[in-house]
């Protein structure tokens, strides 16, 4: 997804079964011309809450609003996005609890990069192990 919106997101991931994570990517190099406008703009985040995001077409005169347990921004990293929507969901598979994580998004919106960058974290193993110290099998 195209454009940058300020960066936010609430401070702890809610209890809630389902949470839905916004990240927006830079544009690429391909993609970067004059006419490139932002789409995604940050209408309201309270700490801890939710956030609420609003889509402008360029084209049309769509405008919806969207509530987002998060938003990540090009200025946010991997790194902060792991932490937040990922690791905070592993303690829990150990005790019976069933979690998926998947990405949705348009053809090129760069899912596939953002998964891989997931898996290619260095230290995702040691960041296991951390999760699972206190745990006996
Ligand atoms: N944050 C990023 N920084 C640099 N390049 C990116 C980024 N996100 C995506 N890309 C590039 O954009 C292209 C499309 O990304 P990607 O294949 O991840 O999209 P996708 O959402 O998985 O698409 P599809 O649904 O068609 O499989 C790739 O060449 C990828 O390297």
């Amino acid at each position: 997804m195209a454009g940058a919106a300020t960066p936010s997101r609430s401070a702890a991931p809610s209890s809630r079964p389902v949470r839905v994570v916004l990240r927006v990517r830079l544009f690429l190099p391909s993609e970067a011309t004059s006419a490139a406008v932002l789409c995604v703009s940050l209408l309201n985040s309270h700490l801890g809450g939710e956030v609420t995001v609003q889509f402008m077409g360029q084209h049309t005169s769509r405008g919806e609003h969207y509530k987002l347990d998060a938003l990540f921004s090009q200025e946010d990293n991997i790194n902060q996005i792991f932490d937040w929507g990922v690791s905070t969901v592993i303690p829990g598979i150990f005790e019976g609890v069933n979690a998926t994580v998947f990405a949705y998004g348009a053809t090129g919106s760069g899912k596939t990069y953002m998964m891989q960058e997931v898996q290619e974290r260095g230290d995702k193993i040691a960041l296991l192990a951390d999760k699972t110290e206190n745990l006996r099998f």
